[in-house]
């Protein structure tokens, strides 16, 4: 039976910027509307950073088992791995996050949840199968989905959804993409055992890097046997018997083309927002189909907000919450936090993480300002020896001006965490020589970011 319901707000997407709005609301007395058209918690918790992050940890538990011998410890047999066992402890931990989210909602009186793809009928209605919602406001938090490149019609692909559904390893992984989604399954499943091959159309992977990094990550995933096929233009794939694929990796030329037993489409992603009618509400998007908004994030219809990955505003699930933050400042009536007070930064989790925080190099030298720079191998750091985990590197660049840290990177043990003690200093606006004087615990990565800042020098092309 059709029913015609109205709430203060509507929240179309239970992702990372959607739940916490939801109980916020709620604690302010509205009465919400949260409509989801899959699982409860959206990308991060279902098919994102929970599931990935707990291959990753099994991945490196595999690793080490590898390594042990290099640190005095003989272990009498091989390690056996069980992906079943790996997927099973995935589900129970996304299992044990929904059913307390699941709860929560169940059990607050002021909020609803409806099951179903959330369309709108006008800029104040929704549709959820046959009911019609009604709010003054509406909140669109409906993320975003893995884009299928052409090519791939006919062939028998995983997405980052589908490859967590597997229960055996796969016997050669084919990747296409060479970014964050790709690289951290790469490194995940080379390490439980499968031969991986990456193809990148590009020239370098993590083309948004600097190209000295791009290099430093493939030369760590090289030294663990991943494969890369770069430069790999006019990608198609087709079935290749009963239990192959076989990808064209060139179609000029000698035609190049490699054959695999899985194949893993990782080229990015598309935004939901063509599930939404956004063009009955007339809300504009960009191009690329993502939702154009203000700086405190509202689209150009009065009353309809659009928050976390459908904004195009960012792609983390860091940068969903903090716009619920942005939210939850303009309903309460501070009204002082915008998009633009936050600082790039995020991990590609491969391992040891790549973590960055502000500006690269190129965008510094790209730029009319002068920049001090320094860097220190994790080589030359104590801690990281003792790990027997020298790879990577500590980098930082300084506003030769203002004395600010404008841009970061480390990439080695802990880099993911430690990348915080930039990421500090460069919100709370300090000089460098705050860092630069500190004393910090010994053995850490962290004690040598005074060293490191003592050898700034102007950065050169
Ligand atoms: C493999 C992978 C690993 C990742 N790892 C990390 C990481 O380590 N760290 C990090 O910061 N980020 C990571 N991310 C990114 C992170 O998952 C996203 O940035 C984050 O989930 C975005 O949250 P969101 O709130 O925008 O939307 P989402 O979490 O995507 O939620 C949107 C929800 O809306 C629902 N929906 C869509 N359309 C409709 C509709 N019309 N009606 C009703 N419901 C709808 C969807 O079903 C979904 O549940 C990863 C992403 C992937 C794919
Ligand atoms: N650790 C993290 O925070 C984390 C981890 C995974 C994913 N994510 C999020 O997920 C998003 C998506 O990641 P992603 O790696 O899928 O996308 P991406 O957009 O970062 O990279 C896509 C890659 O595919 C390549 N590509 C695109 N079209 C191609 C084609 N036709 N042939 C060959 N290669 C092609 C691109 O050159 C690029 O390297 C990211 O923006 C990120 O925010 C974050």
């Amino acid at each position: 039976m059709n029913k015609n319901l109205t709430f203060d707000s509507i929240i179309i997407g239970s992702g990372q910027a959607g739940n916490p709005l939801a109980f916020f609301l709620a604690a302010q007395g509205e009465t919400v509307a949260l409509v989801e058209k899959g699982k409860l918690g959206g990308t991060c918790v279902n098919t994102g950073c929970t599931p990935t992050k707990t291959y990753v940890a099994s991945a490196r538990r595999a690793w080490e088992l590898t390594q042990s011998k290099r640190l005095g410890i003989h272990t009498s047999s091989t390690p056996e791995i069980d992906l079943k066992q790996i997927w099973q402890q995935k589900e129970n931990l996304i299992d044990s996050t929904r059913a307390g989210l699941q709860q929560g909602l169940e059990e607050n009186k002021q909020i609803k949840v409806f099951n179903g793809v959330g369309k709108f009928l006008q800029p104040n209605l929704i549709q959820v199968g046959d009911d019609q919602l009604e709010a003054k406001k509406i909140y669109i938090n409906v993320g975003t989905r893995p884009r299928i490149i052409p090519g791939f019609e006919n062939t028998r692909y995983f997405t980052n959804e589908s490859i967590l559904e597997l229960k055996e390893i796969p016997n050669h992984l084919l990747i296409v993409g060479g970014s964050y989604v790709g690289l951290e399954f790469a490194q995940i499943f080379k390490r439980l055992g499968s031969k991986v091959t990456v193809l990148e159309k590009g020239e370098r992977i993590i083309h948004q890097e600097d190209p000295d990094h791009s290099q430093l990550v493939q030369e760590m995933l090289e030294a663990e046997g991943v494969q890369f096929e770069l430069h790999s233009t006019c990608l198609s794939g087709k079935n290749w018997g009963k239990s192959q694929v076989k990808v064209q990796i060139d179609c000029h030329g000698e035609k190049k083309a490699v054959r695999g037993s899985h194949l893993l489409l990782a080229t990015g992603r598309e935004p939901n927002t063509d599930l939404l009618q956004l063009e009955l509400a007339k809300v504009n998007t960009d191009e690329r189909g993502f939702i154009r908004v203000s700086e405190k994030l509202e689209t150009n219809i009065k009353g309809i907000f659009a928050l976390g990955d459908c904004n195009g505003k960012g792609a983390f699930t860091h940068t969903a919450f903090h716009d619920f933050e942005i939210i939850k400042d303009h309903v309460s009536g501070a009204k002082k936090k915008k998009i633009r007070d936050r600082i790039l930064n995020y991990a590609l989790y491969i391992d040891p993480p790549f973590a960055r925080a502000g500006i690269t190099k190129t965008q510094a030298l790209n730029s009319n300002k002068s920049y001090l720079f320094a860097e220190m191998p994790m080589s030359q750091i104590n801690r990281a020896k003792e790990k027997g985990e020298m790879q990577g590197k500590m980098e930082v660049l300084v506003e030769e001006k203002s004395g600010v840290i404008a841009g970061a990177m480390i990439c080695g043990p802990g880099a993911d965490e430690i990348i915080g003690i930039f990421l500090t200093a460069m919100y709370g606006n300090l000089h460098v020589d705050v860092l630069k004087n500190g004393v910090f615990t010994h053995p850490t990565v962290t004690e040598l970011i005074p060293t490191l800042l003592q050898s700034l020098q102007p950065l050169k092309k």
